[in-house]
């Protein structure tokens, strides 16, 4: 173990926050900069919750994804963004650069079968995060010292769903048929995101400033309904921001993969070894995402980030009409693998997945019981906060070692499309400015709750996500 004395005097700052708000993990936003009010440092001080909505939101002076006017083109370009890369994906040419794109007419945005469909599809989800089985978890503490607690049922909400799904197709309803409503689903996932979104603006007038995300309060009404206001809106016990994360979206995502697999034998007589390939990836990443349900409740997005326009339009429409791309291309633009191509790129996925699942496991049992015997005999650095960041192992290999086992992954589900087109492999560009700047946020994050500590296990660790280039 390194000691933290050389580092501590960076960070006594720190320390006296975590006096100031016992049992409460204020480090986890200090990266913003915030302007308290009086009567909240005051509530600090003596330990008090903060209870009241009369006192002034705490200010949020710092912005991120290019402050209003990111925000704005995000809230405008993501959406079309969207509706574009499927009507590509569709078209015979299956080109990003055709000028002029194949945009559907405007009578092909709206069904309203997708309507149904997607009212269907959220109340069987509702009703399943509902089910009392499976454990309850708490989540993190937070500012006013309290923790939430959460179902942990996803897993069973996905194996209900592949039930489902199973009976549906074994009583003859055409699933392949949601091929061709692909566009209007998007646009009424879109029409949800939206509306949930202000929603949770308006709602966030009327909560408690403890309840408030630190990053969300900058007093621009367009970035603060991109970014969010609420930390953790909840309708009663229902969260609305642990749901949309992890079920209606990512489910849904595997769901139209395997509508893409079932429109492939409609016109084909076969599923192609491609097709299995990326099916059969992309279901492993949601079953293991649903498996590990309860480490989501220690990401950035469940701890830091409020819920707004970006969480609800990436949970629920990003994910399941982009994520799943490579199939849909695959439905009218089949591609044929040898057996070798077929095995490396298996091979590829299998390494991308245990490095992903063995280092997120790693971090996470050392943050649970760092006495564990998996973890206690790994290097640690000490930390002003009492926390260790672990310098051997797998975080001592790079920074982000499951950002590295991800972007793997991500690229085994490219690979079965060939290399004809640029949009299958839309995910994995898109995925890597998402890490790049992802692994941003979070180092800022980082620095600024461990301080010295953090400059120390950068110089020990110097490779943030792929060792020797990056
Ligand atoms: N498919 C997708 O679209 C996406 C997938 N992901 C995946 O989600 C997973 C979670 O990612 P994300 O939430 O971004 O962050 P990480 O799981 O990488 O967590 C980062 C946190 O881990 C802790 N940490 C960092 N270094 C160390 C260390 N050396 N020792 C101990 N703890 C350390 C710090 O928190 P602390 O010290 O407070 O514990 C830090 O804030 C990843 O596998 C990522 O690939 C993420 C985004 C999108
Ligand atoms: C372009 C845009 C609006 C982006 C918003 C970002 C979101 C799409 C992603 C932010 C973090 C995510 C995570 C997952 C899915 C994508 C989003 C929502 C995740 C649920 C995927 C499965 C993983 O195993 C995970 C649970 C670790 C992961 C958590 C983060």
């Amino acid at each position: 173990m390194i000691g933290p004395a050389s580092a501590r005097a960076g960070y006594q700052g720190h320390q006296r926050q975590r006096h100031r708000v016992p049992h409460a993990h204020w480090t986890d936003d200090s990266c913003c900069k915030l302007i308290l009010t009086g009567a909240e440092e005051r509530m600090i001080k003596s330990g008090n919750r903060m209870k009241s909505s009369k006192h002034k939101s705490p200010h949020t002076t710092d912005t991120e994804f290019g402050g209003v006017i990111g925000a704005a083109c995000i809230i405008v370009f993501l959406p079309l963004t969207v509706l574009f890369l499927l009507s590509v994906c569709v078209s015979e040419e299956g080109s990003v650069f055709r000028w002029p794109p194949p945009l559907p007419p405007h009578s092909d945005l709206y069904d309203p079968r997708a309507v149904f469909i997607i009212t269907v599809w959220f109340s069987t989800h509702i009703l399943l995060y509902l089910l009392p089985v499976g454990k309850v978890s708490e989540g993190l503490v937070l500012r006013d010292g309290s923790r939430l607690k959460y179902p942990i049922n996803g897993f069973h909400a996905l194996c209900v769903t592949i039930v489902l799904v199973c009976m549906c197709v074994c009583v003859g309803l055409p699933l392949a048929h949601l091929y061709d409503l692909m566009v209007p689903l998007a646009v009424c996932a879109v029409g949800v995101a939206f509306l949930l979104s202000l929603y949770l603006y308006a709602r966030s007038f009327w909560a408690p400033v403890h309840a408030l995300a630190l990053g969300g309060n900058t007093g621009n009404a367009v970035y603060d309904f991109f970014i969010g206001r609420e930390l953790n809106p909840r309708i009663g016990l229902f969260d609305l921001k642990y749901f949309c994360e992890l079920r209606p979206g990512l489910i849904g995502w595997v769901v139209l993969n395997a509508v893409m697999l079932m429109k492939e034998v409609e016109l084909h007589g076969s599923p192609s070894v491609s097709m299995l390939l990326v099916n059969a990836f992309q279901l492993l990443y949601v079953t293991d995402a649903l498996w590990n349900e309860e480490a989501v409740l220690s990401t950035m997005d469940i701890v830091h980030d409020g819920f707004g326009f970006m969480l609800a339009f990436g949970d629920l429409v990003w994910v399941p009409f982009t994520y799943g791309l490579q199939a849909a291309f695959l439905v009218s633009h089949p591609h044929t693998l040898t057996p070798s191509s077929a095995l490396a790129i298996i091979l590829l996925n299998g390494i991308g997945y245990y490095v992903f699942r063995k280092s997120n496991s790693q971090k996470n049992q050392f943050r649970r019981d760092p006495t564990h015997t998996s973890v206690r005999n790994l290097e640690t650095i000490a930390t002003a906060t009492g926390k260790q960041l672990l310098v051997s192992g797998w975080w001592g290999f790079v920074r982000h070692p499951n950002y590295l086992g991800d972007l793997l992954m991500a690229l085994a589900w490219s690979l079965p499309c060939g290399f004809s087109h640029i949009l299958p492999y839309f995910y994995v560009l898109y995925f890597s400015v998402l890490l790049v700047h992802r692994e941003a946020r979070d180092e800022r994050q980082c620095r600024a709750k461990y301080g010295a500590a953090w400059q120390v296990y950068c110089s020990r660790v110097p490779y943030r996500i792929i060792p020797y280039i990056y």
